[in-house]
């Protein structure tokens, strides 16, 4: 960092000088200065040149001059906005003061009480409740945005925010639901407690038909006779008819078991893995969760997936497919357990797009942004939001296209649009086979010829949330991330003058 100095070394001009050059304007005093020489130099006439590199040289310290005044404009403006955002929470403050004061002894205040209280009757819960809370736990001497959003509303910030709120999006029960799936991640003796709970209180308090897992329901009767009135199926083809009979699925698990569930009905995960990034539900509180998901309506993120079919160079023509295969998070070619780097030559919709050279290419859906595709490299990217009862809402859908270790100084992760088709290729010429795996699972080997085709399915896996799509996205990011934390700046030290 530098600082603005008088120079002593003749010419009447400024010059830098590295006043601390590992911290910057750490003295005050300095800081100090250089502002001072900064307001002269700006009243000052441009240098009549003796030699043109005085004159360049003065007009390069006049731009840092003006620079670094535009800098100092910016502070005072945001100093007046914190101070005018604290002067309205201190008067929201003194407010809610007042109303809990006449609480305590409504005969004195009674009448004003009472109009007061109509005049605050669609925010006040929320706010008197926030107002407590947030003195005891996070704002004693500091001001919470969202807390002074909410009390500096007026009317039209109120309406907008109805307006917003409204927009939210939620899935209404026509008729009540009848039957529900439990999915559970195997191997686990918690899951397996909590399923054997969580199945009789739904048969017990809701009265509801349960279908679980063939593996599941030999879990149950062994630890009881009195589990007999769960379903399962036995076969593929009645796998296939699950849709028609379950209305909501449970998922008790990591984030893999929201992968393994086909039928398209809406899922409420619960989390009982490690991470749990798409798994907003507490089981501790499964039943008041499950209470209002019964109940609805029911906010609800509507995950995209990806199509993928592999054609094999052997076949006689495009159409002769292997079975399409359905990832919640992404397809990845790789180079499997080959030394050599693969070679995947990339098309999106016939036109070429690049060759990826390098340990492989992951092709993502944006739920899967936070799985690998984050982990080599590409954007977080917030899923798509839809309602079930009104046209789509399309916040950020698309496609990721994220090389894994690519051999190239300039390959960058890309975002493709979502109604795009792409297209990987083994070249003949390669050294070796790659490897398609599809959310992390059944690898298939793609020799030389061989093409993968990815494409948006047309139908998305709608998963509740907790709070709402962006609130759950945000919680995730922070509390299984940790995103973007750092230590707190502390408040003590220099101070821009
Ligand atoms: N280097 C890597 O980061 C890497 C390597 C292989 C696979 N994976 C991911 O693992 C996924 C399979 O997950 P799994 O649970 O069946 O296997 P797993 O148990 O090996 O899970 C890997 C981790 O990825 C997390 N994860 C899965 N989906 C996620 C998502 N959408 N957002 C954030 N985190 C997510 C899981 O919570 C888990 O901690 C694959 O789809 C792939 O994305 C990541
Ligand atoms: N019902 C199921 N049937 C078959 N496999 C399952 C089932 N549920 C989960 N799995 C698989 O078991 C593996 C681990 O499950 P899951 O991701 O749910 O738990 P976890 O790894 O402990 O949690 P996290 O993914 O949050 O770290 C995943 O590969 C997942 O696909």
């Amino acid at each position: 960092m530098f600082g603005l100095s008088e120079d002593s070394c003749g010419n009447g001009n400024v010059s830098f000088c590295c006043s601390q050059p590992d911290n910057g304007f750490n003295d005050p005093l300095s800081l100090f200065h250089s502002e001072k020489a900064v307001q002269e130099l700006l009243q000052q006439t441009p240098v009549q040149g003796t030699d043109d590199q005085h004159v360049e040289f003065s007009e390069a310290l006049r731009t840092v001059a003006k620079a670094l005044r535009r800098a100092a404009e910016g502070k005072a403006s945001a100093q007046a906005e914190a101070a005018e955002w604290k002067r309205r929470y201190e008067l929201e403050r003194e407010r809610n003061q007042r109303l809990q004061l006449k609480e305590h002894s409504p005969e004195e205040h009674n009448d004003d009480f009472n109009e007061e209280r109509t005049k605050n009757s669609t925010n006040q819960s929320m706010l008197s409740n926030h107002t407590n809370k947030q003195s005891e736990n996070c704002c004693i001497n500091e001001i919470c945005s969202h807390e002074i959003l909410q009390d500096g509303e007026t009317d039209s910030d109120s309406k907008m925010i109805q307006n917003r709120m409204m927009r939210k999006i939620s899935l209404k029960w026509e008729s009540n639901p009848q039957t529900v799936l439990i999915m559970t991640k195997p191997n686990s003796t918690s899951v397996r407690i909590l399923c054997a709970d969580m199945v009789r209180w739904l048969k017990e308090h809701k009265r509801l038909n349960i279908y679980v897992e063939p593996r599941v329901r030999g879990e149950l009767l062994t630890e009881s006779s009195y589990f007999n009135f769960v379903q399962t199926w036995k076969d593929d083809k009645e796998i296939s008819l699950l849709h028609t009979e379950v209305d909501v699925v449970v998922t008790l698990g990591g984030d893999g078991s929201i992968n393994v569930q086909r039928t398209g009905s809406p899922i409420v995960p619960f989390s009982l893995g490690s991470l749990g990034f798409m798994t907003p539900f507490y089981s501790q509180h499964y039943r008041d969760s499950l209470d209002s998901i019964l109940r609805g309506p029911i906010s609800i993120t509507l995950r995209h997936r990806l199509q993928c079919h592999v054609i094999r160079d052997a076949a006689t023509n495009e159409i002769e497919t292997e079975e399409p295969i359905l990832v919640l998070n992404e397809v990845t070619i790789d180079r499997g357990i080959s030394s050599f780097l693969t070679n995947l030559e990339c098309y999106c919709d016939n036109s070429f797009v690049t060759c990826v050279q390098g340990d492989g290419l992951i092709l993502s859906t944006t739920s899967g942004s936070t799985a690998y595709s984050l982990a080599a490299g590409g954007s977080m990217v917030h899923r798509r939001k839809l309602s079930y009862d009104r046209l789509a809402c399309s916040l950020v859908p698309g496609i990721l296209f994220t090389p894994i270790c690519p051999h190239s100084l300039s390959f960058r992760p890309l975002i493709l649009p979502e109604h795009v088709t792409i297209r990987v290729q083994v070249p003949f010429n390669s050294r070796s086979p790659a490897w398609a795996s599809f959310d992390g699972k059944d690898r298939k080997q793609l020799t030389p010829g061989d093409v993968l085709v990815c494409s948006m399915a047309p139908w998305p896996v709608p998963t509740a949330c907790q709070v709402d799509s962006t609130n759950d996205f945000l919680h995730s990011i922070h509390e299984g991330l940790h995103w973007n934390l750092r230590k707190t700046q502390s408040f003590d030290g220099p101070l821009d003058q």
